[in-house]
């Protein structure tokens, strides 16, 4: 499932001399996607992968797409979007945008070891401090807005003490949000839903991060507890496992030290992080927009880790000297 926009080998015949790939040998559509409508392409000149958006419009796709070529130019791991013979990127297909972007090798890595989150955490460093001066501008779209607007219409759905812990945290979030440790947060492009499965492993070498179009403004982190809280965690209990913890904030700190405000941020930020995924995952699980979301993921899942959050105080960010 999930090619919502089919592409033929005439097709892409007819519309790859725009660019400077050579002949279209092959394209098979992947099934794995739930978003877009993506294939791996077979060019003479190699394999890449072709996107076309669904939903994203040509004014919004600058965004996603020249923040990756900027990461891309600047040494971080992403697919790196090509070109046409003109220099967009971002061209028609089909009547919708569409976008060939480098093809990562490997696989994503369902069972990480602390290795695999020392790179992800490394990287992770490495892609805050290249996108500082990326010139384009927007914000997370599920930042606190959102969590603002999707609290009351998800809470309906919920017994009593999940309506408690919903409106709980996010009383706690707002007045977080207003505090002076927030302001002195580091801030910028972040990812944000840099989850297992957006990062590919060629065995224990990182090959790249994908998948950017939650990407936005926000706290480095938020990104960083985001990645956490899927990375290094027991995945039946939500309970945090430390080796991979320590391997991965120790990675990021060695590339962008971490700072004494988001010592202090640090638990209020995987609070925040499970929050974002309990309420998406709840609106798409109660409010499912008609045949987008194959299996809704979990919401159930997010819930048990904020109350992990809540109960347990955040493992030192770094060992003050
Ligand atoms: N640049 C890439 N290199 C290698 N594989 C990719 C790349 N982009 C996407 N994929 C493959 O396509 C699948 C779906 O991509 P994804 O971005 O998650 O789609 P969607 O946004 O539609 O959910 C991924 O799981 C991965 O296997
Ligand atoms: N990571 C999110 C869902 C986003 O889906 P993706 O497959 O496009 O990353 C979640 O797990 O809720």
């Amino acid at each position: 499932m999930a090619v919502f926009t089919p592409v033929s080998l005439d097709d892409l015949t007819r519309w790859i001399p725009t660019f400077s790939l050579g002949k279209a040998l092959a394209i098979k559509g992947i099934s794995s996607g739930i978003e877009n409508s993506n294939f791996f392409i077979t060019t003479e000149r190699g394999e890449y992968v072709l996107t076309i958006f669904e939903k994203l419009s040509f004014e919004q796709l600058p965004f996603y797409l020249e923040l990756m070529r900027h990461l891309a130019q600047h040494g971080v791991l992403v697919p790196e979007p090509i070109p046409n013979q003109e220099g967009a990127i971002i061209n028609p297909l089909h009547g919708k945008p569409a976008a060939i972007v480098t093809k990562l090798d490997g696989e994503w890595q369902p069972a990480p070891a602390p290795i695999h989150c020392a790179a992800v955490g490394a990287m992770l460093a490495k892609m805050h401090v290249a996108a500082q001066d990326f010139p384009i501008r927007q914000p997370n779209l599920r930042g606190l807005s959102w969590w603002r607007e999707t609290t009351p219409v998800v809470l309906p759905y919920l017994p009593q003490d999940g309506q408690a812990l919903l409106r709980t945290e996010l009383a706690f979030q707002e007045n977080f949000a207003s505090s002076d440790t927030y302001r002195q947060l580091q801030h910028g492009p972040v990812h944000a839903d840099l989850f297992r499965n957006n990062v590919m492993f060629d065995g224990d070498r990182l090959t790249g991060f994908f998948d950017f179009y939650f990407a936005g403004c926000d706290t480095w982190l938020f990104d960083l507890a985001v990645t956490v809280n899927d990375w290094c965690i027991d995945l039946d209990s939500g309970v945090l496992d430390m080796p991979r913890v320590r391997a991965m904030l120790d990675a990021y700190h060695a590339v962008r030290p971490f700072s004494a405000a988001e010592q202090i941020a640090w638990q209020p930020m995987l609070r925040a992080s499970a929050l974002r995924f309990w309420l998406s995952r709840l609106y798409d699980f109660y409010l499912p927009r008609a045949a987008e979301i194959l299996t809704p993921h979990d919401p159930t899942h997010f819930e048990r880790i904020l109350r992990q959050r809540v109960a347990h105080p955040a493992p030192a960010l770094y060992q003050a000297e």
